[in-house]
């Protein structure tokens, strides 16, 4: 069978009411469908849920609208445990083993720690585990938040290595524009390629739980079809046909997966790093990186910002723009003395092999 591992994602919108509240018929419903899907195709499956927040919600009583941001922080912490555990008593019915994995930026932008959740991941899996993922929500600020779980299912579909990621929201995949404000909009069936045509199509999130709207959806789309896992984005309701959803036209709008021209580390560089700092390189360097596929030596070095030890993650600029990103063989400081002192030495500052070009300008990391 083609699938062997899939990831599948369920939005807020599918698995709350109109005041954004969890409803535990509808997280049934995805246990069943996931589990058809399991009987179909024998895929290992990731599901990366939503809902904490409207199941904190639920049990506290307030109001979606009025949140602040440390009530939607607190109400994740007291719904995620309810939502697990609906999930336990859903899947308990099956046999099937559980585990939950909530996550944050921080621990997947850290090589090292990447790496050791990338191994839960395999043991889970191995030991046909269903892992349930989140965001860590109450310990996530801004700066380590990915803040849309549409992101976090991309990140995962990376992590995991899946052969497909599909997206299950509340309308039946892409439209020509937002089928809740434009009643002619038209279901896109296929996409070959995301471009910016693909990407203006994309508006908010129509109701005032869901997070990101088409917009992240297609960015987390993009980031996993230039890695070579194919995307769905289709409606809940068609839930109980994933493996139509994955094959046929007849749902959903499914995303064809580009041939990944970037080995596991190169992706994480581009897609889950953070970067720490940057330096601005002349035309000639730039040249040698793209045409010579060259390391980035000290001569080409304009300017240096941040202020990152070695071993760093480090965007690149040329002309203003980003055009890479890799690990550094310096410190901020130490390429700062060097061009202080407008020396001359060919130092290699980011070798070859821990570069990634963004040389498609529609897949730059966010
Ligand atoms: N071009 C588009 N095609 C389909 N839906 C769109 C489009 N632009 C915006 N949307 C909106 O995106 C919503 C789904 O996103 P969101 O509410 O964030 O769902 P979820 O909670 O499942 O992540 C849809 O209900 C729809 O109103
Ligand atoms: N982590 C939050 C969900 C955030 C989120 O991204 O929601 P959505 O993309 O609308 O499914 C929760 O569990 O409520």
């Amino acid at each position: 069978m083609r699938w062997k591992r899939v990831v599948v994602k369920v939005g807020t919108s599918s698995l709350t009411d109109e005041q954004g509240i969890l409803n535990p018929a509808k997280l049934q419903h995805v246990v069943d469908a996931l589990m058809r899907f399991k009987r179909e195709s024998n895929a290992r499956i990731v599901l990366v849920s939503s809902g904490a927040v409207g199941a904190g919600l639920g049990i506290l009583g307030w109001s979606r609208s009025t949140m602040t941001m440390p009530e939607k922080q607190a109400a994740a912490a007291v719904g995620q445990g309810k939502l697990l555990s609906l999930y336990q008593t859903q899947f308990d019915r099956y046999g099937q083993h559980i585990a939950q994995i909530l996550l944050t930026r921080s621990d997947l932008d850290d090589r090292r720690r990447y790496l050791h959740v990338r191994n839960t991941f395999e043991t889970l899996l191995t030991h046909h585990v269903i892992p349930i993922v989140n965001e860590n929500d109450s310990v996530s600020v801004d700066e380590i938040r990915l803040g849309d779980n549409d992101s976090l299912a991309a990140q995962v579909s990376l992590l995991t290595e899946a052969d497909a990621m599909v997206l299950l929201t509340d309308c039946d995949g892409l439209y020509t524009s937002d089928p809740r404000i434009d009643s002619r909009a038209e279901r896109i069936a296929r996409v070959d390629r995301i471009d910016k045509y693909i990407l203006m199509r994309a508006g908010q999130a129509g109701s005032t739980s869901g997070t990101g709207g088409m917009k992240t959806k297609l960015a987390a789309a993009q980031i996993v079809t230039s890695a070579g896992i194919e995307a769905v984005i289709a409606d809940i309701r068609h839930a109980d046909h994933l493996l139509e959803l994955l094959t046929s036209d007849q749902f959903g709008t499914r995303f064809s997966s580009q041939s990944p021209s970037l080995d596991a580390k190169r992706a994480w560089l581009k897609h889950s790093s953070r970067s720490m700092g940057r330096v601005d390189i002349d035309q000639g360097a730039r040249d040698a990186l793209i045409h010579k596929k060259a390391s980035l030596l000290m001569p080409g070095i304009l300017c240096v910002e941040g202020n990152f030890e070695t071993g760093a993650v480090i965007d690149v600029r040329a002309g203003g723009k980003p055009i890479g990103r890799g690990r550094t063989n310096y410190a901020a400081r130490d390429i700062a003395l060097l061009l202080e002192r407008k020396s001359s030495a060919q130092v290699e500052v980011i070798h070859r092999n821990h570069l990634v070009l963004f040389t498609d300008e529609w897949s730059e990391p966010q």
